[in-house]
């Protein structure tokens, strides 16, 4: 017998993501609404109450709304993948490598990482944890995505402007990741975030560029990498990349799913510049494989279960 997962939104480009994987899954089965009824309030609130978990790929608001939806004495239990719940009060953050693996098992709520965040927080929380960056350092964030990221108002703009090379955003420096990458790394000021988008259909790059000779702590790169190769060392699915210049890193247009993240740490020669990177998909870690992900870990399934791992 299997368990079933309601996925409300599975006609989004997350929710059919989650799909995929669920329906590849030894131990789950997949719960969608028809086309006819995906967004009719009493069949969403009838599938909510009566399956064990459920998976939002909503927008926010409709994440808020389908919450409401389920009956307080209902044994359903949640993830959400949207932004809705990320630093809210009752929902545990689905980042089971900072968070600890054994609190998303115990969890009703668990809200599941942005994909900007999910780079940002694997390179830094665990180095402001171990006291080698400030918690007061003025962190930046430059980041990459492919256009998938965007849902499918981003994929379809992509489509009708395919002389689109480039796209930065966030000009006005407000973004909605920006309290949940500050709390989860606690941080004492917010991060200074400039995403931009590739016309690639999915994959992300997220750096953290690092002037290590004016902080307190004056750290070196290497000590940088290896703190979170020893913080990750029994993960399946983050990997801290051993010490070395491989010249570049690609982003591809047509690249394969992936639920894995590979974190990288450069330095300079006198020590006082680093370049921390994550390299993940957006619709893998980044949103569809976390969600598989957490609910392995809410139901006591083999944590990667179904993951798309390399
Ligand atoms: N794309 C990504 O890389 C990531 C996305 N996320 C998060 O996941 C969530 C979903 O994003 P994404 O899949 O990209 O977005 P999409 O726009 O691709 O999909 C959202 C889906 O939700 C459906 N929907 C909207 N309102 C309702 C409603 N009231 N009831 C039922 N269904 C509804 C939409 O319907 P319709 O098809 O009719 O528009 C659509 O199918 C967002 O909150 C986003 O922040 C998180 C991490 C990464
Ligand atoms: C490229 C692009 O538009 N990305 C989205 C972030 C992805 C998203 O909407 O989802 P999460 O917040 O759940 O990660 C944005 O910048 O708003």
């Amino acid at each position: 017998m299997t368990t079933e997962v309601f996925v409300d939104g599975a006609a989004g480009t997350t929710g059919l993501e989650i799909v995929t994987r669920l329906e590849a899954h030894p131990h789950f089965t997949p719960v969608v609404l028809d086309e006819a009824r995906r967004k009719d309030a009493e069949a969403r609130r009838e599938a909510l109450n009566d399956t064990p978990f459920a998976v939002l790929c909503l927008p926010d608001d409709a994440a808020r709304e389908a919450v409401e939806l389920v009956d307080p004495a209902a044994k359903t239990r949640i993830v959400d993948a949207s932004s809705a719940h990320r630093v809210a009060d009752g929902w545990t953050y689905g980042f089971p490598e900072l968070i600890g693996r054994e609190r998303i098992a115990d969890a009703a709520r668990v809200s599941n990482p942005g994909c900007y965040p999910t780079g940002f927080l694997a390179l830094v929380a665990p180095l402001v944890r171990a006291g080698l960056l400030p918690a007061d350092w003025p962190f930046t964030v430059n980041a990459v995505s492919g256009y998938s990221g965007g849902g499918k108002a981003l994929i379809e703009r992509f489509a009708d402007e395919p002389d689109i090379a480039f796209r930065t955003y966030g000009l006005n420096l407000t973004h909605k990741h920006l309290p949940e990458m500050q709390r989860h790394a606690g941080l004492e000021h917010g991060v200074l975030f400039a995403p931009s988008v590739v016309p690639a259909y999915r994959g992300m790059l997220v750096e953290v560029p690092l002037h290590l000779g004016a902080m307190r702590t004056e750290p070196s790169a290497d000590a940088l990498r290896d703190e979170l190769a020893r913080f990750y060392a029994d993960s399946e699915v983050v990997e801290v990349m051993a010490k070395g210049d491989p010249g570049e890193l690609l982003l591809h247009r047509d690249a394969a799913p992936d639920d894995g993240m590979r974190l990288h740490v450069f330095g300079n020669e006198g020590g006082w510049n680093a370049r921390l990177v994550a390299l993940l998909d957006n619709l893998g870690k980044g949103a569809s494989g976390a969600a598989i992900q957490n609910l392995n870990l809410m139901a006591g399934f083999p944590e990667t279960a179904s993951l798309q791992l390399r």
